[in-house]
């Protein structure tokens, strides 16, 4: 199956409509399906779909609409918000690893706005939570500091609340797992990748790339990056290793331009999930 995003929603709502008689909720259609509405194939029951969205997208708030659809851009539909659980073995779930500064942050940027995933930055979560005020946060930002790996329990708490709030299917996890606690902790969940995109880099070009980040992080200075490639090739390494036995590593050259990477990476998602 692929990944591409596909006007199905909006088709979804005219067949549920058409047996329908209210007048307002078939303006509404009309309107939100002049629009792109899109969601992929795979994360949505048919069934579900012609009994309930048409209600739930017509009864979200004007709030959660009018912003997108003012750029033209497919009106956010959110599970979660709408009272809609997504069970946790519906979640469909790509780890994107990669030593510092392969590139795993530019490229899931480029990936979302081309596909319909939620990219989750394990990192970025951890570095919002030290600013909670908890002792956790306090422990993170100590961890972080020195390049070591927070405990799974931090960690894979963040990402399953996130992946819940979204109210989405589909998710980019970049820069976890990074170790076999994290790796034991996350499938414990009953969630598994579907595959692992991995980007090999060479140090000297991740060293690089880090040191003119110029984005304020206390880990990006030459004493901590060079922990943090320690630990990746000490104990990050093993978990890709753990996955290309299973066959589901997807490897691509990280050394070149942004632009060629990601046709590289393109490519690898249009296989789809095997
Ligand atoms: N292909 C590339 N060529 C040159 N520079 C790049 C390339 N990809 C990313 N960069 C730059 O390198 C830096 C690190 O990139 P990015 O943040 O995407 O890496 P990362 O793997 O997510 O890093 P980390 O694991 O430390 O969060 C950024 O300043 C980014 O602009
Ligand atoms: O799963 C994770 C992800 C990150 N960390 C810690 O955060 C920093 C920065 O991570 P980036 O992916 O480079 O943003 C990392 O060095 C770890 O200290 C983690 O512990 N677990």
């Amino acid at each position: 199956m692929s990944f591409r995003s596909v006007t199905w929603v909006s088709r979804q709502l005219r067949s549920a409509l058409q047996g329908s008689t209210a007048a307002a909720l078939q303006r509404d259609s009309a309107s939100l399906a002049s629009q792109q509405v899109t969601w992929s194939r795979m994360s949505f029951g048919a069934g579900l779909a012609a009994a309930g969205l048409a209600t739930f997208v017509t009864s979200l708030p004007q709030a959660d609409c009018a912003p997108a659809m003012e750029k033209g851009q497919a009106p956010p539909i959110n599970l979660a918000k709408a009272g809609f659980a997504v069970p946790k073995t519906s979640r469909k779930i790509v780890f994107v690893l990669g030593g510092p500064g392969s590139g795993k942050g530019t490229q899931c940027s480029r990936l979302v706005a081309e596909y319909d995933l939620v990219h989750l930055s394990a990192g970025d979560l951890l570095r919002a939570h030290m600013k909670s005020g908890t002792t956790d946060g306090q422990m993170v930002a100590d961890m972080i500091k020195n390049g070591q790996i927070v405990p799974s329990y931090v960690t894979v708490n963040l990402l399953d609340k996130a992946m819940a709030d979204s109210g989405k299917t589909q998710f980019l996890i970049d820069g976890f797992p990074r170790n076999e606690e994290n790796r034991a902790a996350f499938e414990k969940t009953g969630m598994e990748p579907e595959f692992i995109l991995f980007f090999n880099c060479p140090e000297a070009v991740m060293e690089k790339r880090l040191m003119g980040r110029n984005e304020g992080r206390t880990d990006d200075n030459a004493e901590t990056i060079r922990k943090r490639f320690k630990v990746f090739l000490e104990s990050s390494m093993p978990i890709i290793d753990y996955y290309n036995k299973q066959g589901k590593v997807r490897k691509v050259d990280a050394d070149r331009d942004p632009s060629t990477v990601f046709s590289e990476v393109r490519k690898l998602f249009e296989q789809g999930f095997e």
